[in-house]
């Protein structure tokens, strides 16, 4: 199967950096943004910005809708739910699935609204992507890291790593995406939780300090959560972090702290949120996230 139709939902940093990118490969009627109609009449009345370059996107309301080969999520996971409401219309007999969302529940809500077939699983790794009113800029796209649950590589995977191979979209195929996925949501659970709850920069847990135990200490909780499901995290894992969080610049922000700093609602579900119900199930504790989980949410209250 050849993915000729795209469809993606979430005009944001992440959206816009994938959709002007196979925009400009594979042309406007190709390429949409689905969205409610309200959004839909919002975006086509102002021109989102991409790297300082107009991006003259399509938009398509449910009442629009045509069959698109491959939908992407790129919404935060607030709006998740909504987001696989909104996408029905557009969903074939062959449509597969794709996100980009952080953490690992996005994948089994598409499952249980469309399917275990048709979703592939994913995480992105390496961007830094940042959106500002109808601006999104970034210098480096990264690269997606994609494959099936099972490990097998099948139909499904071929279509969309040879849409990745014929748009140049830099990506990798690991052994064990579910490892991967883990390994990322144990870096988001410690530095962006513990970064948005301080409403600090990374320099903030790149020297020794209270902020940078509590970071740690968190990861380490993932630890234990993840050899509950059969997912093979260690030391050396939260070392190799530890020391790529010492190359970024110490004045930027995760996408957590931005949230909080900005009044959004957070992704805190996502992380502490789910090490917390995984945790609850298994009969322990996790003193760091719980502190953490109750700090973020009261952050969100505060800025209600
Ligand atoms: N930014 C980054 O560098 C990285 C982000 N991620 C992850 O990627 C995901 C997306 O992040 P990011 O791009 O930064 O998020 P943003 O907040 O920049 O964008 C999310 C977009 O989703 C839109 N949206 C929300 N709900 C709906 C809906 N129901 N229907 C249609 N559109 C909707 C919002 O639109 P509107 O503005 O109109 O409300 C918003 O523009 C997150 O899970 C994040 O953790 C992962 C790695 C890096
Ligand atoms: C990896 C990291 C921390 C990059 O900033 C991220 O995923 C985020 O900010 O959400």
């Amino acid at each position: 199967m050849e993915i000729k139709k795209i469809g993606i939902i979430g005009q944001g940093a992440l959206g816009v950096m994938y959709g002007n990118y196979l925009k400009k490969r594979m042309g406007n009627e190709n390429v949409f943004f689905i969205a409610d109609e309200g959004r839909v009449n919002r975006y086509r009345s102002a021109d989102m910005v991409c790297n300082g370059e107009a991006c003259g996107f399509s938009y398509w309301s449910p009442a629009e809708a045509v069959t698109a080969d491959l939908i992407i999520f790129a919404v935060k996971f607030m709006g998740m739910e909504s987001a696989l409401e909104i996408v029905k219309p557009f969903v074939g007999e062959h449509t597969l699935f794709l996100s980009v969302l952080n953490g690992i529940s996005s994948e089994e809500m598409i499952e249980k609204a469309y399917g275990a077939d048709h979703v592939l699983y994913a995480c992105v790794q390496g961007m830094d992507a940042g959106k500002d009113g109808n601006e999104v800029t970034y210098k480096n796209m990264g690269y997606i890291t994609i494959g099936n649950k099972d490990r097998s590589h099948d139909e499904k995977l071929k279509a969309v790593t040879e849409l990745f191979d014929r748009t140049g979209l830099a990506y990798k195929v690991p052994d064990d995406i579910l490892r991967e996925q883990w390994n990322k949501l144990m870096l988001n659970t410690g530095v962006n939780q513990v970064t948005a709850v301080y409403g600090a920069p990374y320099s903030l847990i790149q020297k020794e300090g209270e902020a940078r135990t509590m970071m740690i200490e968190a990861m380490r909780e993932v630890l234990r959560v993840a050899d509950t499901q059969d997912i093979d995290l260690t030391e050396a894992d939260i070392d190799y972090w530890l020391e790529l969080l010492a190359t970024l610049n110490p004045e930027g922000h995760t996408s957590m702290c931005q949230d909080v700093l900005a009044g959004r609602p957070t992704e805190v579900d996502l992380f502490a949120g789910t090490m917390l119900k995984i945790a609850k199930k298994e009969g322990f504790s996790l003193p760091v996230n719980t502190f953490l989980y109750e700090k973020l949410k009261e952050l969100e209250g505060a800025s209600d």
